[in-house]
């Protein structure tokens, strides 16, 4: 008799990034050192730093950097703000971030940066007094040319601009090229609110292309209404597809003969996505085993597991979040025929676009959103097109492919540097 042991499915994300990078180092021939080298982040700053809160209290909060690899170019990578930060978290969102910008070719290696805390619980004054506290901690090792942060889950244009700020005033001159996802008025880029969603929605057109099928009518479900969803949404229903399913953090609608989404926005600007209507609320869960052609995890890590896979319906799913899948996960739907459009694919227009601003930054000039958006399509089109191919090429999915692709790139450049 056999006796099989189930052992609990390890999510820490730090782990996971680091059996992606094995999986596709055991496609490739890369040194070693190189696999070893990628396997961890070069440097990490773990800062805490004193707040006065609105009642005259002072909250101590703590906020992590992590920098991955810098062999291509400076690290570059969002900032979140969220309660469930951890250091391993920011530590796997900035090895995605090195391999997200290995995908589409831009000169950076990965960064993220967290800080433990809940925006949706401080004032204003608070969330300021926050991320100018943080970015002074981490200041000696940002810098234009050294490490780049930008926007990711709970922190906003505004927050960057104060960030911004706050580093301008440390060094004694303006430097907007430290970080993105800025205000226009203080040399944001067209179109960079829109990017992540813009650059995923162009990877599902070409994925919906390949399976030879027509945006028009293809329903669609949308974990996460913020920045990456919320856009999502809109630009996919631009398309003709049909939004049936939107979450928040606090719940889930459905309706599926499609959503009137002036009045998904209209409700989630008040805070509330449930005054929709009674009968069109779902268990957050279950949005995602829908049966609907594009699923769109648009929030946090580890949502789709071994545990709800099988359960899948959705024909294409592309992750606009960061981590939504596990690799038992993906093996799970990899084998069920669903396409995956990894992270590291799917998002990557935001960083594409901020690259955009930190050129225009760097050299002062500034582009119309119309050059933007094709610079963008063209960058992201392609990246799907090398993507697709490779892991046509291996048999393989997208994930491994992208991660491919990648890890070949910083592995030569790392050689060219003569670390390996
Ligand atoms: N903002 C950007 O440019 C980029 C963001 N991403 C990724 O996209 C994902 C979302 O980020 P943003 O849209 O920027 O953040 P955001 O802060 O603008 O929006 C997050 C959304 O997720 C919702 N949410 C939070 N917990 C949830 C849960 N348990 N279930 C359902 N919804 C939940 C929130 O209510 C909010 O609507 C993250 O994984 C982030 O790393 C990736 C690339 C770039
Ligand atoms: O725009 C950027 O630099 C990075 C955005 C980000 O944090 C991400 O792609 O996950």
């Amino acid at each position: 008799m056999t006796v099989t042991t189930l052992t609990a499915e390890n999510l820490n994300p730090f782990k996971i990034a680091q059996r992606q990078i094995e999986h596709a180092a055991s496609l490739l021939n890369l040194p070693k050192e190189a696999v070893e080298i990628l396997k961890h982040p070069k440097r990490v700053l773990s800062v805490t730093f004193p707040v006065k809160m609105d009642n005259g209290q002072v909250r101590v909060f703590e906020g992590y950097r992590s920098q991955h690899n810098d062999a291509v170019g400076p690290t570059k990578g969002g900032i979140r703000f969220h309660p469930d930060v951890t250091l391993d978290e920011v530590k796997a969102l900035s090895m995605w971030m090195s391999f997200k910008c290995g995908v589409v070719g831009l000169p950076y290696g990965g960064g993220k940066g967290g800080v433990i805390c809940d925006p949706r619980e401080m004032s204003k004054g608070e969330l300021e007094r926050v991320s100018r506290g943080f970015m002074e901690a981490i200041a000696d090792i940002v810098g234009p040319e050294k490490d780049i942060p930008a926007p990711d889950v709970y922190t906003t244009p505004q927050i960057m601009g104060w960030m911004m700020d706050t580093f301008s005033r440390l060094k004694g001159f303006n430097s907007p090229g430290v970080i993105t996802g800025k205000p226009l008025i203080i040399g944001g880029s067209k179109g960079r609110n829109e990017a992540t969603a813009r650059g995923c929605v162009f990877t599902i057109q070409e994925a919906l292309k390949d399976m030879g099928k027509s945006p028009e009518g293809a329903t669609v479900a949308i974990q996460g209404f913020g920045n990456a969803g919320r856009i999502a949404a809109k630009l996919l229903a631009e398309l003709g597809c049909r939004i049936v399913a939107v979450s928040d953090s606090r719940g889930a609608i459905y309706d599926p003969q499609g959503l009137d989404l002036a009045r998904v926005e209209q409700l989630k600007d008040q805070g509330d996505l449930s005054a929709y209507g009674a009968s069109s609320a779902i268990q957050p869960e279950k949005l995602l085993e829908l049966d609907v052609d594009i699923l769109v995890p648009a929030a946090l890590e580890n949502v789709i597991t071994s545990a709800n896979a099988a359960q899948i319906k959705a024909r294409i799913v592309a992750e606009a979040a960061n981590g939504p899948t596990t690799p038992e996960a993906d093996e799970i739907l990899f084998g069920n025929g669903v396409k995956v459009i990894p992270d590291i694919l799917a998002n990557a227009g935001g960083v594409t676009v901020s690259y955009f601003e930190w050129v225009q930054n760097l050299m002062n000039y500034y582009w119309s959103e119309e050059e933007v958006n094709l610079k963008l399509k063209t960058a992201m089109t392609e990246a799907y097109r090398a993507v697709q191919d490779l892991a046509t090429q291996y048999k393989t999915d997208l994930r491994t492919a992208a991660y491919m692709i990648s890890m070949e790139r910083i592995s030569k450049a790392m050689e060219a540097r003569g670390w390996v």
